[in-house]
């Protein structure tokens, strides 16, 4: 495996009832960069995404972080081991605040999963961290307010600050921005731009403009197979990258 890679993944492959979704990928995620995973639809991101996360095991191949072998480990112990992922906001309680969100998140071992004994003490002695958890994206000021009643995009960054909560080495991101208006694009890679400080992040964004504001590395998918992987100017230019875009858009009409 490549000597400074955090995060690499060689020949892992995914396999759905005979179909291919993730075929034989190469990954190499350098330390303390923003790495993008883009493709057309169905090109396998989601499920390459899943299978460096311990979600969904793999067919084939090999996943290493830090150099050591997290192939077939659980989604608890790749988390436990420094891999975040963001939720979507259906994990969140309606009626818990911002930050008693945080709190839990903190006590929680492995970040995942919520602990439904919450002991007193144990969320006092996390009040600070997840109030400062708050104000690194921006939700200071809602740190009372329940999940509820967050607006779309605040909802996002609440995620944000749970998967953080773990103070992972890897925090993967599945489509950040999706689903959000100019102003909570601009707003969401501001706070990405922030927490990157330090840290590593994986990627799956189909919004390039975000792709090209953020990322050092960009590898593109299609059909399950690394295409091309690069700087994204250098990828934003390749014909191969230009083809596959425009055939899944000829296909999708
Ligand atoms: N659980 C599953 N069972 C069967 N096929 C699946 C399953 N999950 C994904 N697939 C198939 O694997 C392929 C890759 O899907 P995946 O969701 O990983 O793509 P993607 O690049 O994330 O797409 P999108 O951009 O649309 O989210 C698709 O053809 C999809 O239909």
């Amino acid at each position: 495996m490549a000597g400074q890679a955090i995060l690499s993944a060689r020949g892992l492959t995914r396999d759905f009832r005979g179909f291919r979704a993730v075929d034989g990928v190469d990954l190499d995620v350098a330390p303390e960069t923003v790495h993008a995973l883009v493709g057309p639809n169905g090109a396998g991101k989601t499920t390459l995404f899943n299978l460096l996360t311990g979600f969904l095991p793999a067919s084939g191949g090999r996943i290493e972080l830090d150099g050591r072998d997290i192939t077939g480990l659980p989604p608890e112990r790749v988390a436990r081991l420094g891999v975040a992922r963001s939720f979507q906001i259906t994990s969140l309680f309606p009626q818990l605040s911002a930050r008693e969100h945080v709190q839990l998140a903190l006590q929680s071992p492995s970040g995942l999963g919520w602990r439904f004994w919450r002991s007193a003490t144990l969320m006092r002695r996390y009040r600070d961290r997840a109030d400062e958890l708050l104000a690194m994206v921006d939700l200071a000021e809602l740190a009372e307010a329940p999940a509820e009643a967050l607006a779309y995009g605040r909802k996002r960054a609440l995620e944000l600050a749970i998967a953080l909560a773990l103070d992972p080495k890897v925090l993967l991101l599945d489509e950040p921005t999706a689903g959000m208006g100019l102003e909570d694009v601009d707003r969401t890679v501001g706070l990405i731009a922030a927490v990157r400080k330090g840290r590593t992040v994986v990627m799956v964004e189909h919004n390039m403009s975000v792709v090209g504001r953020l990322a050092d590395t960009v590898t593109v998918l299609q059909a399950g197979k690394v295409l091309v992987e690069g700087p994204y100017e250098q990828v934003r230019a390749d014909e191969r990258v230009i083809t596959a875009y425009l055939g899944a858009a000829d296909a999708a009409h």
